[in-house]
């Protein structure tokens, strides 16, 4: 059973070149298609990877200049302001409208405060409850270096998180009076937000800034305003003061496309940054719309393949076909449509060796069936042609025919010159027939010959007839030979034509052991 399976298994796969084309062109296209599939994917990804970190670096670049513009601009409205104060700071009311002015000319601030030399509070807009209150501790340097800054990250008495620009207040002579100092809230609907917030997309973009110390001045997620990031590469290299584009891995662990630049005025950083992963589903959009747009043209080169394949295998086939059935279907080579020329060479080829095979099976088959001394038909062809001669209905005449004493014209004249009387026998035999009779050398000097449709009397007259002709025919070297001849008929009836043949050699028989040279003949059976 298992052979069975085997067996049948080994026909269903049998690789014939139909087979063959099918599977190598299916492969080929298959695999041309994921290569090119995989290949455009890489360039992709990488193109859109370079892109990102491009437009990150970019984008980084642009909001950093906008964050310095807006400091600096800050900074002029503190320069102003510091100049009237430093008129009018002995009339705090003065002071107070100075403020209320710089708050209502410009969205800039979210409060503003007057800090005298000792880090007190002498003015505040609008009314918080700070007024009289020193400065925190950390915040007295700017005392001390009465310079413009901007106070890193607190959380004012009022509890909100922001920032502060100062400017020193000085006066006509140059002496330091204190600073004012503006405060720009970090949470909440704040002027820093209408200013970058706008940049987070929907692909899952956004940025961030960060202080020198690496704290959270902005970022997309208020509540993390603040928090001092560590573990960051971008941010690393951008306080630094480095400008530039990476792939990172952020403090969350999430791989991101990052671009960076600083803010050389604060020493600040900003950073624009896109997860990999919304690139990737990006890609991937990108990409199920390549292999969409390839199917048909995949199927379709397939399929032209395929045809293709099928119109070069069917000539082979039918070629091949016919050499395994040349003997039967020869006239149908020539139908075969060979439209190619290695199928056109092969059809010529086959159609040429068909022709000689057949020649040389019909010359095989005539040797097979003549004797090859004198060209009369054997045992194996009197076979063959008594079995057709028994299928039609008609009635024969056999000449058993010996050569008289040709032993001894071996011994005189040689044994060539016997094969040379039988040669001329056979010749002699061959003029003296008609056409449908049929000559056979069975022995040594022994001759059957077969007359169909005569009757026993003409058969009498023509094996005398012979018999005579030999007598007065001359053979090679000048020999004289004489043949004895035993005639029978054989009515086709349902005696055998063994029975005949046995009957003529009787004959034969009789008229050798009555002097030879003579005919003999029997009763028909
Ligand atoms: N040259 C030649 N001789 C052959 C061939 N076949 C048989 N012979 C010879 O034919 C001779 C036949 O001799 P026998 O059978 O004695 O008969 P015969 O001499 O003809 O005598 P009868 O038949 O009684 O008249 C033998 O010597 C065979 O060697 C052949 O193909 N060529």
């Amino acid at each position: 059973m298992v052979k069975g399976t085997l067996h049948s298994l080994r026909k269903v796969f049998r690789l014939d070149l139909k087979r063959l084309i099918l599977v190598l062109a299916t492969f080929g296209v298959v695999f041309t298609s994921l290569n090119t599939l995989i290949t455009s994917y890489h360039v992709h990804r990488s193109a859109f990877i370079k892109d990102t970190l491009h437009a990150n670096q970019v984008y980084a670049t642009k909001l950093a200049q906008v964050t310095e513009l807006f400091l600096q601009s800050v900074n002029s409205q503190l320069h102003v302001s510091a100049y009237h104060i430093s008129v009018k700071l002995s009339d705090l009311t003065e002071v107070h409208k100075e403020l209320e002015r710089l708050l209502g000319q410009t969205n800039s601030f979210d409060s503003l405060v007057v800090v005298d030399t000792h880090g007190k509070i002498i003015a505040v807009k609008p009314d918080l409850d700070v007024l009289g209150k020193s400065i925190s501790n950390n915040q007295l340097d700017v005392l001390n270096t009465q310079q413009p800054q901007v106070l890193e990250p607190f959380v004012s008495p009022a509890g909100n998180l922001m920032i502060s620009p100062t400017y020193p207040i000085l006066s006509e002579s140059g002496d330091y009076l204190g600073f004012v100092a503006g405060g720009i809230y970090l949470q909440g609907d704040t002027i820093l937000n209408r200013l970058l917030g706008r940049h987070h997309y929907e692909d899952g973009s956004y940025m961030y800034v960060v202080d020198k110390k690496a704290r959270l001045l902005f970022h997309v997620n208020e509540h993390r305003v603040g928090e001092l990031v560590k573990d960051n590469l971008a941010i690393e290299r951008v306080l630094k003061g480095f400008t530039g584009a990476s792939e990172i891995v952020n403090s969350a662990g999430i791989s991101m496309v990052a671009g960076y630049a600083p803010i050389p005025m604060t020493g600040w950083g900003v950073v624009s940054q896109r997860p990999m992963s919304s690139i990737l589903d990006e890609l991937g959009v990108t990409h199920r719309a390549v292999i969409y747009s390839s199917i048909p043209a995949t199927i379709l080169i397939l399929g032209l393949i395929l045809i293709a394949g099928i119109q070069i295998a069917k000539p082979l086939a039918h070629l091949a076909k016919q050499l395994a059935t040349f003997d039967k279907t020869s006239s149908d080579t020539s139908q075969i449509k060979a439209w190619y020329y290695e199928a056109a060479n092969l059809k010529r080829t086959l159609l040429q060796s068909n022709r000689s095979i057949k020649k040389v099976i019909k010359s095989l088959d005539n040797d097979r069936k003549t004797d090859q001394l004198t060209s009369l038909h054997n045992r194996l062809s009197l076979d063959l042609w008594l079995k057709n001669a028994m299928l039609s209905k008609a009635g024969m005449s056999v000449l058993a025919i010996d050569i008289d004493h040709f032993k001894s014209i071996n011994d005189v004249h040689g044994h060539r010159a016997g094969d040379e009387v039988l040669k001329e026998l056979a010749s002699v035999m061959r003029g003296n027939a008609r056409a449908d009779d049929f000559i056979c050398r069975v022995g040594g000097e022994e001759f059957l010959v077969f007359l169909p449709k005569v009757s026993l009397g003409e058969a009498v007259d023509a094996a005398e007839r012979l018999r005579k002709q030999v007598l007065e025919h001359t053979m090679p070297k000048g020999i004289q030979v004489t043949v004895s001849i035993g005639v029978s008929h054989w009515l086709n009836n349902e005696s055998s034509i063994e029975r005949a043949i046995e009957l003529a050699d009787q004959a034969l028989y009789r008229a050798k052991r009555t002097g030879r040279n003579k005919s003999c003949c029997v009763e028909p059976v």
